[in-house]
């Protein structure tokens, strides 16, 4: 930090903006454009990048305006638009760079491999950064929990995928077992490289708003790297002089799965891990969660919130979304649904700049959207479930369905 605050703010917004859009190794990466505040001294031949980064600031003026009481500034950050449909591009690139450099001369550390444990995201960027540099990767997964387009990844990049028949924080012990005893290096985000890399996220949201900073940020949590990765990069542009105040931060958790959001309510007075329950937002299915203290660390700085949302809560935010051209994952639910809450207390307001993370592309977790269109959840309205109208191939039937649906706008 000594190093970078050499210079000055407008310095770094200056050099960041001028490499977007640009082609020159590494910095078309949205991570690697921002080299200098996320791994100096790494040498760019090598670094692992699959030009992650720069996604969309979706402005989703439809959702807010028509859905939540007329907010005229709502963003969603579309993280999971990338190579493997989730943020965790976004830290594994670095992770697997730095990987790449101890594994060569000079220092050709004997790293057998990279592995993480996982609720299926995490997995699927690890298992393709790893195959891009010809590094083995290790993957321990909790049998039947994850999607299968999740699971499918690792096993397609050539991974070792250990399916095992404990949940996320049992396959969480096991792997840092494992790499007590082996030479494996771990992945997980307890690692800060990773936080390094998913902090550009951040910085991201605030060179896309011209470097103004939004009232509010939601992330959802889960195993609370995220939030605190978002905190970093905020923070380390506050100090940093590229912005002058921070973001309060609002983390969301499923109700299934909410040790975080227990915590806050005890006046963070008394933090118990739980055996977390299913939920349809499978990838934060956590009930011992590695960075909690960082997360406290981030809501305390930033004035923060934890909110939570039910299976429907989330399901119908997600779908909600979906109707207003979006493609939202369960994850993103429960960060819209927490919106949702936040807009009917009054606490954020309707004209409040105010940014959802979308962690994962919708397309990973097909299973709960066709379950929901098919209204086949148990206790759950599914009152957004659009099913497809079966419909006999004749010119009278279609017209008599499309009259039927289109009544008074023909
Ligand atoms: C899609 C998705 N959203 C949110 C999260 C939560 O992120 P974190 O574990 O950093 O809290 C995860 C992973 O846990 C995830 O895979
Ligand atoms: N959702 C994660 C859970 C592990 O989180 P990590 O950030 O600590 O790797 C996953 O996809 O595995």
């Amino acid at each position: 930090m000594d190093a970078l605050a050499r210079f000055p703010g407008s310095y770094w917004r200056d050099l960041f903006d001028s490499r977007v859009g640009r082609t020159t190794w590494p910095f078309g990466s949205g991570v690697w454009s921002k080299k200098e505040f996320v791994l100096p001294e790494i040498d760019s031949d090598h670094i692992v990048s699959l030009f992650e980064g720069n996604s969309n600031l979706f402005w989703a003026e439809r959702l807010g305006r028509d859905h939540l009481g007329g907010m005229n500034d709502l963003w969603v950050k579309h993280c999971g638009i990338s190579h493997t449909g989730s943020f965790k591009d976004l830290g594994m690139t670095v992770l697997v760079s730095q990987v790449n450099r101890l594994r060569r001369a000079p220092l050709s550390r004997p790293i057998a491999g990279v592995g993480c444990a996982s609720t299926g995201d995490t997995s699927a960027a690890l298992s393709a950064y790893c195959a891009a540099a010809g590094i083995p990767a290790i993957v321990f997964l909790p049998a039947n929990r994850i999607s299968l387009e999740q699971l499918i990844q690792p096993i397609a990049n050539g991974a070792t995928v250990l399916s095992l028949d404990t949940d996320f924080d049992g396959c969480m012990r096991l792997i840092r077992e494992v790499t007590a005893e082996l030479p494996i290096y771990l992945a997980n985000s307890l690692n800060s490289l990773r936080l390094e890399g998913q902090k550009t996220a951040a910085i991201e949201i605030l060179q896309q708003f011209d470097w103004e900073v939004p009232d509010w940020v939601i992330v959802p949590g889960g195993n609370l790297g995220n939030i605190y990765a978002f905190y970093k990069g905020f923070e380390m542009c506050r100090v940093l002089g590229l912005v002058d105040r921070l973001p309060r931060l609002v983390c969301a958790q499923a109700a299934n799965a909410n040790p975080l959001y227990r915590y806050y309510k005890s006046g963070w007075t008394e933090f118990t891990p739980q055996v977390a329950e299913p939920t349809f937002a499978s990838a934060i299915q956590i009930g011992d969660p590695v960075s909690v203290d960082r997360a406290v660390v981030a809501l305390k700085a930033t004035n923060g919130i934890v909110e939570e949302a039910t299976e429907e809560e989330l399901m119908n935010a997600m779908s909600l979304a979906d109707r207003t051209g979006m493609f939202a994952c369960p994850h993103t639910g429960v960060a819209l649904a927490a919106l949702f809450k936040l807009r009917d207390q009054r606490i954020i307001g309707p004209n409040d700049r105010t940014v959802v993370v979308s962690t994962a592309h919708g397309l990973k977790f097909s299973q709960s959207k066709i379950d929901y269109h098919d209204s086949k959840i148990e206790d759950m309205a599914c009152k957004y479930a659009n099913p497809p109208v079966s419909v006999k191939a004749d010119f009278g039937a279609v017209m008599d369905v499309l009259k039927k649906r289109l009544k008074g706008k023909l």
